[in-house]
């Protein structure tokens, strides 16, 4: 249970962990263990009461990771913070530190928090324009969505000129498909591995690709090909049925959950989802939602 706790500057909080303490000497985002009974949010609330003296913390699920330590298997529920009252100050003689987000990878962290600084740089909602539609009518849409909380996977829109200048415009994080040499050109935020791309770079090795590296998983293995290619995050799918894909069986949310867990890559859940499941999704295991129909603007 840990607190992803911004300031006016967008700065995170942090504090080191007490060097006899497991993981000692590394930052954390500041938190501690769940009560028995205790409800997450309550918590995190106590925790950050008793560790920074805040008070009045309310906060959000933001990531669930599992991970196994070679010594401790862990679930830590990261849950942003949204509102608080205090002056942070290490109650408990830690260091506390404010880190600007662009700063954050320069800290040492446990091992465990890899994903979530990995979340940290990526939009909740990842928005696939439709195929079906004309270029215009993308380049409108794209105009309208928020660069904060939306990103842009180009499907069947890579390396159309007028839809990258579309994305740079408005400051949308986009991704390309399949082509690292596209997306280098292009200044891509993200390359996106389709089922073809990811067999490719099984034959052929990762791609060479500065940026964020994602890939389409529906199962276990593609999961474990991901993770053996060193990719950030994958799209798992589909969890609900949907028109794209009418063959394949539906995931579920138990489902969604059984295969991310214990994975240090950050999730979207795609698949007959919008803006409107981030709540569940989060609580089963993934970051983020993605999808067409879902989350391109209507009208
Ligand atoms: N609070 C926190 N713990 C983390 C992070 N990353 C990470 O791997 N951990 C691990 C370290 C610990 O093994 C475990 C939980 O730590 P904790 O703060 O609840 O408990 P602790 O080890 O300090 O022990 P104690 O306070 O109960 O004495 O989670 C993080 O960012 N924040």
């Amino acid at each position: 249970m840990a607190g992803i706790i911004p300031d006016a500057d967008d700065r995170l909080c942090l504090s080191r962990r007490p060097d006899h303490k497991h993981q000692g000497g590394l930052w954390e985002f500041p938190g501690g263990k769940v009560e028995p009974g205790e409800a997450l949010d309550h918590a995190l609330a106590r925790e950050l009461h008793e560790e920074l003296g805040l008070d009045g913390v309310r906060s959000i699920p933001f990531l669930t990771v599992r991970h196994r330590y070679p010594d401790l298997a862990v679930t830590l529920h990261f849950r942003e913070v949204t509102a608080y009252t205090g002056v942070a100050h290490g109650r408990e003689g830690q260091p506390v530190e404010w880190v600007p987000r662009a700063e954050l990878s320069a800290r040492a962290f446990p091992e465990a928090n890899r994903p979530v600084a990995v979340a940290l740089r990526l939009p909740p909602e990842w928005v696939i324009p439709p195929e079906e539609l004309d270029e215009t009518a993308v380049v409108e849409g794209l105009a309208r969505l928020d660069p904060a909380s939306q990103g842009v996977y180009l499907r069947g829109w890579s390396g159309h000129p007028a839809v990258t200048a579309a994305c740079r415009a408005r400051g949308l994080r986009f991704w390309v498909r399949d082509d690292a040499g596209l997306a280098r050109r292009e200044g891509a935020f993200g390359l996106h591995l389709s089922g073809e791309g990811l067999a490719r770079a099984q034959r052929e090795g990762a791609p060479a690709f500065e940026g964020l590296l994602s890939v389409a998983c529906h199962d276990a293995g593609q999961i474990d090909a991901a993770r053996a290619l060193g990719a950030d995050m994958a799209t798992l799918s589909p969890v609900r049925a949907t028109p794209t894909h009418p063959e394949a069986a539906p995931l579920g949310w138990d489902g969604f959950d059984e295969l991310v867990a214990g994975n240090p890559l950050v999730f979207y859940a795609l698949g007959g989802v919008g803006p409107e499941d981030l709540a569940t999704a989060r609580a089963h295991g993934a970051y983020g939602v993605a999808g067409i129909r879902g989350l391109w603007p209507r009208g």
